[in-house]
């Protein structure tokens, strides 16, 4: 199967996703920490393996898009419980950089805790550096990229490992479901977290995973919640009809539970997976990537 790439060619992806594969998921809990990432929630899920259809398929190369609060942290923990991917967040790679108090750390400090984005030239330096040069069956990337510049650096980046982008999946939901989630977030300082209403610790105000105080995310106050929404949407929004042009983009709403989000994404993917006659008639004569 062949996906699109930034030069209007298809971008081959195996036959990794079948249409048919069931989905069921059910969360039990969050959350534990993978190495250096978001802490992630866990799920119990009944699925086909598709580990092991990805291995006889191409590498999968995701990133995800949407607003902040809109679950992309979710969906990238469930993706990576179910493929084999390199995963990358870039707000959780720059809160490691400020709380180690590196140069990218303090540099990234104020505009992190105004809500604004962290300038392309540190955050594109952060990314080339961490990109492995072999990222095996594939690579997520959350938050990642957020302008136009940083959607052309990532092509270069894929291009130069021979790869190009199988799909840019847009978590889509609306500005007062952002503001409703992001008002009840509490976090710990190892960054587990949970929400007044929807993921409720144990104890109030208490950690269920180390007994340490729940507080807000430094850039969760409403100030900085507005500016992170204006921010999506003056610099990340236009990468949504770029990737639609490009045949790249994979909207899902955002807005139901985990699994039934995950469920979208996985038809997405599937239905990429299998263009129609048209899309592939289209497509005759274009060279492959990986
Ligand atoms: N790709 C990026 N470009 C610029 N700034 C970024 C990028 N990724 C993360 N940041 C900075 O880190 C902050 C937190 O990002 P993230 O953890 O992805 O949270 P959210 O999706 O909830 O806004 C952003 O508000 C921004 O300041």
């Amino acid at each position: 199967m062949r996906f699109a790439s930034n030069h209007g060619e298809r971008c081959s992806f195996g036959s990794s996703i079948s249409a048919d594969v069931g989905v069921s998921i059910s969360m039990v809990r969050a959350s534990t920490h993978a190495s250096g990432a978001e802490p992630i929630q866990r799920f119990t899920h009944r699925y086909e393996t598709p580990r092991a259809e990805q291995r006889h398929g191409a590498p999968l190369n995701l990133t995800l898009l949407g607003p902040p609060e809109a679950g992309k942290g979710t969906q990238a923990a469930i993706l990576r419980e179910q493929f084999d991917v390199v995963y990358l967040a870039t707000g959780d790679m720059l809160r490691r950089h400020r709380g180690r108090g590196t140069d990218l750390g303090l540099a990234a400090s104020k505009p992190m805790h105004a809500g604004r984005l962290v300038p392309d030239d540190l955050v594109i330096a952060m990314v080339t550096d961490a990109l492995p040069d072999d990222s095996g069956s594939g690579l997520l990337l959350d938050g990642f990229p957020r302008t136009v510049a940083q959607a052309e650096a990532l092509d270069d980046l894929l291009r130069a490992r021979d790869r190009c982008l199988t799909a840019a999946i847009l978590v889509d939901v609306a500005d007062d479901v952002v503001i409703d989630r992001i008002s009840g977030r509490r976090v710990c300082p190892s960054g587990h977290v949970f929400h007044v209403r929807y993921n409720r610790p144990a104890r109030e105000s208490v950690c269920d995973e180390d007994g340490a105080p729940l507080v807000r995310r430094d850039d969760d106050h409403p100030e900085a919640v507005r500016r992170r929404l204006a921010a999506y949407h003056d610099a990340t929004e236009p990468l949504i009809a770029r990737y639609a042009r490009l045949g790249q983009l994979l909207r899902v709403n955002g807005a139901p539970s985990a699994d039934a989000v995950f469920s979208q994404i996985r038809q997405g993917l599937s239905a990429m997976a299998s263009p129609s006659a048209e899309q592939q008639e289209a497509d005759h004569g274009t060279s492959s990537h990986r």
